[in-house]
């Protein structure tokens, strides 16, 4: 579903921020892209949005590559920024929920707001910047998920949200994965969804550090700056969060 070949990306006139990474992500898998602060998580998420194109190499996802065709990468993938305040364009919550749906579409408009609902945002017409940071965040994850996007990146979803909302997040992503929709969640902590992700890529200072399953990353995990889940133990299944 996602294929990176020897990608390479840097900011104009700046540095590499991502070299030579080589990576797939499997129709329908969940994959944790992790790594310590500065690695170039936010930036291959956002690559894998078609915000960017690589300045080298070839990001392919659902079946259109980049660079290429304009825009081809953006359709049917949906990118839940790290900072809600770069995302939120509506003034209230329902605005901002229901921006681009065709005005008379009823059902999407209840399915959106049911959504919203289910992440606690049930006051439709509370303004924006009455919500907390941890509610602006589930209303950008309610909005990308709104449209069922065949590809939800998600950067760094856990931040600041509550215990009941990491366990509804968690229910959304099994939900998600259960449907067959493919997600690459980017975190510096792996604990929250550790049980959930079925592959890693291990970004160090822009490279691959490690790719690959559960197994044969995490005993590595904190050689490249990312702690293991605390009850996690070599040899064996990752536990359940809850
Ligand atoms: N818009 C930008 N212009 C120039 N450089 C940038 C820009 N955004 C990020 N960078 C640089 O790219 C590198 C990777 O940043 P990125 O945000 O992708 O890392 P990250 O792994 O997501 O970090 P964090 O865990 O702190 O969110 C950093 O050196 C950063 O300074």
């Amino acid at each position: 579903m996602i294929r990176a070949r020897d990608l390479s990306f840097a900011y104009p006139g700046g540095p590499p921020v991502l070299e030579a990474v080589s990576f797939e992500v499997a129709a329908g898998g969940l994959c944790g892209v992790v790594g310590a602060n500065g690695c170039g998580k936010s930036t291959l998420l956002a690559l894998m949005a078609g915000l960017f194109e690589p300045t080298a190499g070839t990001l392919t996802v659902r079946g259109e590559p980049s660079p290429g065709r304009g825009g081809g990468v953006r359709d049917g993938v949906a990118l839940v920024l790290q900072d809600p305040d770069q995302q939120i364009i509506g003034a209230t919550v329902e605005e901002d929920l229901l921006l681009g749906l065709p005005p008379r579409d009823a059902r999407r408009a209840d399915e959106a707001c049911a959504l919203a609902a289910r992440l606690g945002l049930s006051e439709l017409a509370a303004p924006v910047q009455t919500l907390s940071l941890g509610q602006r965040r589930k209303l950008c994850i309610a909005t990308a998920l709104r449209d069922g996007p065949e590809v939800l990146v998600l950067d760094e979803p856990f931040a600041g949200l509550d215990y009941p909302s990491a366990l509804e997040m968690r229910a959304l992503l099994a939900a998600n994965r259960q449907a067959g929709r493919t997600q690459v969640i980017a975190s510096h902590d792996v604990e929250p969804f550790a049980d959930l992700a079925d592959a890693w890529l291990v970004l160090a200072r822009g490279r691959l550090a490690l790719g690959g399953p559960t197994e044969a990353v995490f005993p590595e995990l904190r050689r490249h700056g990312v702690r293991p889940p605390s009850a996690w133990r070599p040899g064996l299944e990752v536990p359940r969060w809850e």
